[in-house]
């Protein structure tokens, strides 16, 4: 998987150098390149924005730097590439999202600022490329490269060869459409708390039973809705 970030602040990415993704990169599972918006403006000023049609307070970011950005990236015409831009109105960045995310081979992440992107950059490239708005949830961030820098992590994961056990992605949370069952380890009393007498039954399908209702039983008192379709 090829993946292209655009930002005015490209080094906020050098953390993926390291961790899970740094291995899968040096694997070249996943190939990473942060690219500075910036570079593809012409004035003294390196400018990216100006003020709002219409009128209203703050900027907005100037589609001509973004279209030569893009363009550097999948070049001229038709692209096989996604256009991922986080957007407060976008569509909600869910596990069956990062599934989808991690099935393609090029992302192409646009990290906003200020208020956002000229509309046109998305309308132009939609007649291009596959577009896709997504809001990483119902809050406001200052722009879009912590969203992306989720994205990528939720998604990067999912993509086969990175996580050492694929196992361990089956029962996580929101895999299964639930929560996620309570974990334990050593040492078996801590603090005068002890770990389920099911877990160390040696009961296998005694375990698999307790952690199903655990899983059922914490959805249904944290996140209800889970369960109502
Ligand atoms: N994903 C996501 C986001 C964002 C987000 C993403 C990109 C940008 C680019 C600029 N801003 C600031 C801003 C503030 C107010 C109205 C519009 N834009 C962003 C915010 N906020 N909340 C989420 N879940």
């Amino acid at each position: 998987m090829r993946i292209d970030i655009v930002t005015i602040f490209p080094e906020f990415f050098s953390v993926l150098d390291i961790s899970l993704l740094g291995k899968a990169r040096q694997a070249g599972i996943i190939e990473v390149v942060a690219h500075d918006l910036r570079a593809f403006t012409h004035d003294r000023h390196r400018t990216v924005d100006d003020t709002p049609y219409g009128g209203g307070a703050g900027m907005v970011m100037k589609p001509e730097p973004w279209g030569e950005a893009i363009d550097s990236i999948v070049g001229p015409g038709r692209s096989d590439a996604v256009l991922v831009v986080p957007s407060p109105a976008g569509e909600p960045f869910t596990q069956a999202v990062a599934r989808e995310l991690a099935a393609e081979s090029h992302l192409v992440f646009a990290c906003g600022r200020y208020e956002g992107i000229d509309q046109r950059v998305t309308d132009h490239y939609e007649g291009r490329m596959r577009v896709r708005l997504i809001s990483l949830g119902d809050y406001v961030l200052n722009g879009g490269e912590v969203a992306v820098m989720a994205m990528i992590e939720a998604a990067g994961r999912l993509v086969p060869g990175v996580v050492g056990n694929p196992e361990s992605l089956v029962e996580e949370s929101h895999e299964d459409g639930l929560l996620e069952y309570p974990s334990y380890t050593k040492p078996s009393v801590w603090r005068d708390l002890e770990v389920p007498p099911v877990l160390l039954s040696g009961n296998h399908g005694a375990v698999a039973e307790w952690r199903r209702e655990q899983q059922i039983e914490r959805t249904r008192r944290v996140r209800p809705e889970l369960l109502s379709d």
